[in-house]
């Protein structure tokens, strides 16, 4: 039963027993109330036989008193179980997913984009947050006490119960088989919620370019469009909803008539008192409400089912998994007759063969698109090889825990991301133990002093999301003084200095050459002067090793290398005329 619960609603296994309690504490609370009911029927019972006898006040004040104690420590008890509950497993499973997406491969991230991942974390999160702490307790109580107090009846007057619960069973089933149409609501819902999340964030984010195009007006207009769409689908959604349940509400409250009706007939034949056709009429009102609640409820559950599923969907996603003790003799990196595709039948890299030894600069060229920067994250275990073997240092990285692999990198990318925070805590990224002055050398050899002394707060200068307030060449200085602080064996710089000026780049160039004395260096560059000093240079053309040797042996080779260093030479005599 908990197992079942955890999977169906992805929750921890704390998560699955409190949802237990939190329903039994409803069941109680429900019953908590039908006990006023039996104090009324015996106080009119009284009234009938011709008032309350003596004795009796101290068993209806003290009967007052019991059920007022009851329903207020049942209350309680309802509230603890379901809403800290609630709240405490809500948090558990934000932090569950965080984790799960912090070790899903890369290729993941393909399929889902940072809207859709937020809502899943935030929106969908808070919508079972609600289900948890109202829906499903609320609905488990009414229905166990509703089948407890039926029992009663059905004891008490079988024919007067039929007449009342007749409605009850029809009236679940309605619910239940608007499913399949809820289901597919709610995913067209949450399909124009989320085109509609994704416009606007892509809105912001390219902001600057909309305005440089003057095409703010054309693209306000799709995102209006799909705003529209949302609201569109919202009511429909709505409406879909409120069809079943006003209907199987009505219903219900076809029980009160029928109740009324058998009560009379039975009253006027003669089988049936007047103490149990009152009674059963006030059962029968107090029955119908909570149960009214809970069809909607029965509802709401039923549309979690599409947040849960894209929920599962990351819970249940393989991770890249591997041993976690580093096995490697040196850091030669070995890519033996490797293969990749993004997309399944889309070749991205065909038999990639090539050594990247210890203590040597290998750099990757050639034209653009010809599978660099795949290589390179493939080297990292970002992806994982379709065909082929990876290996470092002697060890096949596809058997390596991800996070253990990655301990042997420093990482330059192309696109630096940088977080809100000081300079300071931007550079300790690359070693989270580091002192301030192992940032600080860290950072004087990355030359990040020279632009640092000039801002009002210096080092503790915040810099705004992803270091908004810095130039491309100031943010590419801080990548790199992260990654002479991290110090790791093998260096990947994916075009590493392509923001510098040439002032910034020869400082930075000589730095570099420091850093990566005795490492496996990798290097992609567009700019051949930067890798004219490399030992071993692999030209990738279409996915595929064109050529592969020293810069000297290429340049003999006239083959596509010396090509491109020849055009590169050309247009650095280009001029504006
Ligand atoms: N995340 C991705 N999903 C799908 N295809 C991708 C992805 N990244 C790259 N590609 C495709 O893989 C091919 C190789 O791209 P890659 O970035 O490795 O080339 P590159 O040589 O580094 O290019 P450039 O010099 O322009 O940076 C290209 O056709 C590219 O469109």
């Amino acid at each position: 039963m908990i197992k079942w619960l955890e999977k169906r609603y992805a929750l921890s296994q704390q998560g699955a027993k409190d949802l237990v309690k939190g329903c039994l504490a409803c069941v109680l609370q429900n019953l908590s109330f039908m006990f006023p009911v039996g104090l009324l029927y015996r106080l009119v019972a009284d009234l009938m036989n011709g008032g309350i006898p003596d004795e009796r006040w101290s068993f209806y004040i003290g009967g007052c008193a019991v059920c007022v104690g009851l329903i207020l420590l049942t209350t309680y008890l309802q509230y603890n179980a379901t809403y800290f509950a609630t709240y405490t497993e809500s948090g558990v499973r934000r932090i569950t997913l965080a984790e799960r997406l912090r070790k899903i491969p890369l290729s993941f991230f393909g399929k889902k984009d940072l809207a859709d991942l937020t809502s899943t974390i935030m929106a969908d999160c808070t919508f079972l947050e609600q289900s948890f702490s109202h829906f499903i307790p609320e609905l488990a109580g009414s229905i166990l006490s509703t089948i407890l107090i039926s029992i009663g009846l059905l004891v008490m007057e079988w024919r007067m119960a039929a007449a009342a619960l007749w409605v009850l069973p029809l009236s679940f089933a309605i619910v239940g088989f608007s499913s399949k149409v809820q289901e597919r609501l709610n995913q067209k819902a949450m399909d124009v919620k989320m085109a509609c999340a994704d416009g606007i964030q892509e809105c912001i984010e390219s902001v600057r370019d909309l305005k440089a195009n003057n095409v703010e007006q054309m693209y306000l207009k799709g995102l209006e469009k799909k705003i529209r769409a949302v609201e569109h689908r919202s009511i429909l959604n709505e409406f879909g909803l409120a069809a079943f349940v006003v209907s199987a509400s009505l219903l219900l409250k076809l029980g009160i008539v029928t109740v009324a009706l058998t009560g009379s007939v039975l009253l006027i034949n003669g089988s049936l008192d007047v103490l149990t056709f009152f009674l059963f009429l006030l059962v029968v009102s107090r029955l119908y409400d909570p149960l009214q609640g809970a069809l909607q409820n029965l509802a709401a559950i039923i549309s979690t089912r599409t947040n849960i599923a894209r929920m599962n969907e990351i819970l249940d996603h393989p991770l890249q998994q591997g041993d976690v003790t580093l096995s490697n003799d040196g850091y030669d990196i070995v890519f033996d007759r490797v293969g990749f595709a993004y997309h399944a039948g889309e070749t991205v890299l065909k038999d990639v063969s090539f050594t990247a030894k210890q203590g040597e600069v290998t750099a990757l060229v050639g034209p653009s698109g010809g599978g660099k920067t795949t290589v390179s994250r493939l080297a990292a275990r970002f992806w994982d090889a379709g065909q082929g073997t990876i290996t470092v240092g002697g060890m096949d990285i596809s058997k390596i825990d991800p996070e253990a692999l990655l301990s042997l990198f420093s990482i330059v990318f192309q696109d630096v991301t940088l977080f809100d925070n000081t300079i300071l805590e931007n550079i300790r990224i690359g070693n989270k133990d580091a002192s301030d002055e192992q940032v600080l050398e860290a950072a004087k050899l990355a030359n990040v002093d020279e632009f640092v002394e000039k801002l009002p707060d210096g080092w503790q200068t915040t810099i705004g999301e992803n270091g908004c307030a810095l130039s491309g060449g100031e943010r590419q200085r801080i990548s790199i003084a992260r990654a002479f602080l991290k110090d790791a064996p093998i260096i990947l710089l994916d075009e590493a200095t392509a923001s510098l000026d040439v002032e910034n780049e020869t400082l930075i160039q000589t730095a570099l050459s420091r850093l990566i004395a005795d490492k496996t260096v990798l290097v992609i560059a567009h700019r051949m002067r930067t890798v004219a000093g490399a030992d071993q240079i692999v030209v990738l053309s279409e996915g595929t090793v064109a050529e592969k040797g020293t810069p000297e042996q290429l340049m003999k080779q006239n083959g596509l290398y010396a090509h491109m260093v020849k055009l590169q030479s050309e247009s650095q005599q280009w001029k504006l005329t």
